[in-house]
């Protein structure tokens, strides 16, 4: 039996992982659960999974999950902020800790997790953009094991038979579905909605992931977490525009074949694969139609479009310090474009002065606490590089 800690439990991943638990309660015990804002949510997966442990952001947040709570049910213990999940992270009652809070926030708890030697199931992409080798390095240096949720990291692991196959990869192909935008007339990308920008066209998934597909910025963080994951540089990891997201990553080797890892779109199928691994355990989705399948198109991406995946590979080429540039920005901007502060089109030219700022500054990053300062203080400079008014 697994004890399971989801730090990002009411989300879109937590909601896929939590499916898999449900099917294989033999296999899967939920030790601890964290939640943001959705506190109802919250009580009750607690409640069904009989948790022991839940964290929440604050005091009021205690107050909220207390009011949602049934009188005559033993509360399970709760924690609080990011001590709270670092103390979770770190719990020997934890064997396995599903990282899937949105964004940096989730990079203390899955580093805390590193260091104690877990299982880390990671979803939190961000994590791995900003502390990329410290992270990696930390991963090994305390026996700790690394699986991808992300469903192209997911089906390179895959295709790499979980990491035997490594040392022969020619180079990875990530493919990308090109998002809600990929046919819209670019003179029209300055109008788009939050609503529009969040319809992705094949994955159902948080509001941030979703605009970031759109910019398609989100594959541009996956090139970084492949070249971190992987160990590959930029100019071995291509990307793809494949709007039917059939094929959820490819690897070239060495000796000219290429593997892809396929199914539906649906992430409790990488989820099953990293839970269940080294074993693959059912999970629970429907079986793949291959007679839907009419055809598989494959193009490659338009940086006069996707301005946001030319820049990740220029901070993936310039260094770490670039790459929490990149992400902090990007955090900045799509948050203030969710609130309808900032065009569309403008999350890409708040990254790229964030970028020309940091190119100018001279940032060692040799410990987890540099990036927690670097990413504070691009945020600072990517708030000044917001438009007054859109
Ligand atoms: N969804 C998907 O299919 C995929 C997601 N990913 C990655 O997985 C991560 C999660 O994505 P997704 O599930 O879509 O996102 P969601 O927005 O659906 O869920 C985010 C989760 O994180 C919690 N959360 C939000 N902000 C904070 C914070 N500041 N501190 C602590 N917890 C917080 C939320 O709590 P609350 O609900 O209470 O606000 C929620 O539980 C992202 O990094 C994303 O890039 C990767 C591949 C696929
Ligand atoms: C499901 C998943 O892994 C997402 O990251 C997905 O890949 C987003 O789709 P695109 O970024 O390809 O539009
Ligand atoms: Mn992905």
């Amino acid at each position: 039996m697994q004890n399971i800690t989801i730090f990002g439990a009411t989300g879109s991943i937590g909601d896929s992982t939590l499916d898999i638990v449900r099917r294989h309660p033999d296999r899967f015990s939920v030790y601890a659960l964290s939640a943001q804002r959705r506190m109802q949510k919250l009580a009750q997966l607690a409640l069904e999974f009989g948790a022991k442990v839940v964290i929440v952001p604050d005091v009021a947040a205690v107050d909220v999950f207390r009011a949602n709570w049934p009188a005559h049910q033993a509360l399970p213990e709760i924690r609080m902020g990011e001590r709270g999940l670092c103390e979770t992270a770190r719990d020997p009652e934890t064997d396995c800790v599903v990282a899937a809070i949105v964004g940096i926030a989730g990079l203390a708890s899955a580093f805390e997790a590193a260091q104690a030697g877990k299982r880390i199931l990671l979803a939190n992409k961000e994590a791995l953009v900003a502390a990329g080798s410290l992270f990696m390095q930390t991963v090994q240096a305390h026996n700790a094991q690394l699986l991808p949720v992300d469903s192209e990291h997911n089906a390179i692991f895959q295709c790499l038979q979980n990491g035997r196959e490594q040392q022969h990869i020619q180079r990875l192909i990530l493919t990308a579905s090109g998002g809600p935008f990929r046919n819209t007339a670019i003179e029209e990308l300055e109008h788009v909605t939050p609503e529009q920008a969040c319809r992705h066209p094949n994955w159902s998934m948080g509001q941030k992931i979703s605009v970031d597909s759109a910019t398609m910025l989100n594959k541009g963080l996956e090139v970084i977490e492949a070249h971190f994951l992987f160990g590959l540089p930029a100019d071995r990891i291509d990307v793809v525009i494949h709007p039917e997201s059939t094929v959820h990553s490819m690897v070239e080797f060495i000796d000219g074949s290429l593997l892809a890892q396929l199914g539906n779109t649906d992430m409790r199928i990488p989820i099953s694969y990293v839970m269940g691994y080294p074993e693959r355990i059912d999970s629970n989705t429907p079986a793949f139609d291959l007679r839907k399948l009419q055809q598989l198109n494959f193009s490659l991406p338009d940086f006069g479009r996707f301005p946001c995946l030319k820049l990740a590979f220029e901070a993936l080429r310039a260094g770490q310090a670039e790459c929490i540039a990149l992400n902090a920005a990007n955090e900045i901007a799509v948050a203030h474009f969710l609130q309808g502060g900032l065009r569309f089109t403008q999350i890409a030219q708040v990254i790229e002065q964030a970028l020309n700022w940091q190119s100018g500054q001279d940032s060692a990053i040799g410990h987890i606490d540099d990036v927690f300062q670097l990413d504070l203080l691009v945020r600072e400079r990517a708030r000044a590089f917001l438009p007054a008014s859109v």
